[in-house]
């Protein structure tokens, strides 16, 4: 079976100039390598400002200027240009944006679900999806003739996630699609992208909540400081001892139902040499310092690491 989306080596920096005059490079993802297949739903977990919007904002192709990437993004085995980007977007990939900015504030909401349409038909076709979609996210039909000015924060998520909803993508990136939302509407959400999955359609799911992840995908990335660090099972997120990389350990301990043991810091950010976790890491030795671990598979689990066999041994 073709993969559905595959990033590999993803880097993304900005340029910036301090002062007018020196130009600064920063780098905010690196090296990210990800993959979703047809009837899969992967989640992204990453603290705040570890760039997982950039992901997704790369996905569709709507970086801003000033950003470089490297790396190479396919879809359904093609290489993933800006051309086909904007071909796709809006149609076979879709995007739950986390901003409701993403909204046009010209234009009443229903008209901006139902999107452009070739004529009456399919117009009048759409609407009924809309209408449906929409009521299942308690917008009765007094919302459809507003504008985004006039929705309350969580009405805006709704009406962002019923546009992506109402194209039926192959590819849907859910960025954060649930914070905000009354939990009636999070259950919602959770079905229709478990309902995605069942029909064959991929979903890449970015969420700080580990909760969410755990509710919802099939297989998690745990992302750290703008690297992956482990690609592992849903069902091995259970208990500490059953993930590979002692950051993915450290999250896991600190869910509040195992004693909130969170033993990190901050995210270290900035070029270093070594493993992005070294700071926090407690099985780290000199090697982490001076060599960056790649991401690498073992037993079907990816991982960045040189010393989880050892700390799994030893325990
Ligand atoms: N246009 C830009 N120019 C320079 N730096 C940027 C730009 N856009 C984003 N960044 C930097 O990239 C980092 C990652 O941003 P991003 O929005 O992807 O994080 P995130 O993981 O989605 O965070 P959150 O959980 O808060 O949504 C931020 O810390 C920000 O400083
Ligand atoms: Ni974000």
């Amino acid at each position: 079976m073709a993969k559905l989306l595959e990033v590999e080596n993803l880097s993304i920096s900005f340029t910036q100039y301090v002062q007018g005059l020196n130009r600064h490079d920063s780098r905010v993802i690196s090296d990210l390598t990800i993959d979703v297949d047809e009837s899969e739903i992967v989640a992204v977990l990453g603290s705040s400002g570890s760039g997982k919007s950039l992901l997704a904002h790369s996905i569709l192709g709507i970086l801003p200027y000033n950003s470089h990437v490297t790396g190479e993004i396919r879809y359904k085995g093609q290489t993933l240009d800006q051309d086909l980007k904007e071909k796709l977007r809006g149609d076979e990939i879709c995007l739950i944006p986390q901003s409701v900015n993403f909204l046009d504030p010209l234009m009443k909401v229903s008209e901006q679900a139902i999107g452009e349409c070739k004529d009456d038909a399919e117009h009048k076709e759409r609407k009924v999806r809309q209408r449906e979609i929409f009521a299942r996210y308690g917008l009765d039909e007094s919302v459809d003739n507003l504008y985004p000015f006039e929705l309350s924060g969580g009405m805006a998520r709704k009406v962002l996630l019923s546009t992506a909803l109402i194209e039926d993508p192959d590819l849907l990136i859910a960025d954060e699609p649930t914070p905000g939302l009354d939990k009636k509407s999070v259950e919602e959400t959770i079905s229709d992208i478990k309902n995605l999955k069942e029909h064959g359609k991929g979903v890449l799911l970015i969420t700080h909540e580990i909760d969410a992840a755990l509710k919802t995908a099939d297989r998690i990335a745990i992302f750290y400081s703008g690297y992956v660090i482990e690609i592992n099972d849903v069902k091995n997120f259970s208990s500490s001892e059953t993930v590979l990389h002692p950051y993915t350990k450290a999250l896991i301990d600190s869910l509040p139902r195992n004693g909130f043991k969170l033993t990190e810091g901050v995210q270290p950010l900035g070029e270093i040499p070594g493993c992005p976790y070294y700071e926090n890491c407690p099985i780290r030795t000199d090697r982490c310092n001076k060599e960056r671990p790649e991401l690498e598979e073992h037993d079907g689990v990816m991982i960045r690491c040189f010393n989880f066999k050892e700390a799994n041994d030893g325990a």
